[in-house]
């Protein structure tokens, strides 16, 4: 099975097209309004459209309520849920069971101690991403363009499907699946050429990159 590659925090036609063309597997929409990718509703219907089936949709929320998760389920119809703030093992199995819609946890990665949540996020997600911790001052916990110390995974032992993310780009992420065997990369700022602002010739270099890594990965 290859790499599988997602894109985040898509939020024009033109950058999701390029994405969707260079075979992004999957391509991630940010609804997190103090994001500089914070898509609308409105734009996540018409983005969601414009994907047709050929990557997996990705919503990625922050503590959302679920009156927030039923109205992207209306703009967008997500394939996969990513769950990228405090949420607890009990709500994701909440929102597995209201929404019908698998659920991607993202794990905040500083130090091994970091690990100690994997046991109850596995026996629940259908896949972790591991992303590095945001800084305490931080204005939001992820797509900060910063990687974690990738040996902290070097001898992870998990039985799910996992991606690695955190200042990934084109030039630093094989080593990063070497390290981690990570059956996943994804990337954000590192497609990018300002906060928000997706470069199309960064996005195909990435996803080239990502096709020519060799698959380590055990899951
Ligand atoms: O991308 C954002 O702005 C964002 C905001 C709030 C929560 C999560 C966010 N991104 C999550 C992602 O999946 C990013 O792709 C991941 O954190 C890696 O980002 P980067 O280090 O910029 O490649």
């Amino acid at each position: 099975m290859s790499l599988l590659v997602k894109i985040c925090g898509l939020s024009t036609r033109e950058t999701l097209q390029t994405a969707l063309d260079a075979g992004a597997d999957m391509v991630g929409f940010v609804f997190f309004p103090p994001s500089p990718r914070h898509v609308s509703l409105e734009t996540g219907r018409e983005l969601g459209r414009q994907v047709k089936k050929r990557a997996l949709k990705v919503a990625l929320t922050v503590d959302a309520d679920d009156a927030t998760l039923d109205n992207i389920m209306d703009a967008l119809s997500p394939d996969i849920f990513q769950l990228h703030g405090r949420e607890s093992v009990a709500r994701l199995r909440d929102i597995k069971q209201k929404f019908g819609r698998p659920v991607m946890k993202a794990v905040p990665v500083a130090t091994s101690a970091d690990l100690a949540v994997l046991p109850g996020y596995a026996a629940v997600a259908d896949r972790i991403l591991f992303d590095a911790r945001a800084p305490k001052d931080a204005t939001r916990p992820g797509g900060l363009g910063a990687p974690f110390d990738w040996h902290l995974l070097e001898n992870l032992e998990l039985d799910l499907p996992y991606m690695v993310s955190g200042g990934l780009d084109a030039e630093n992420l094989a080593e990063a699946v070497r390290i981690t065997r990570a059956g996943g990369v994804d990337v954000s700022s590192g497609v990018e050429s300002a906060p928000g602002v997706k470069d199309p010739e960064l996005i195909k270099a990435f996803i080239r990159a990502a096709r020519a890594t060799r698959e380590l990965s055990v899951r």
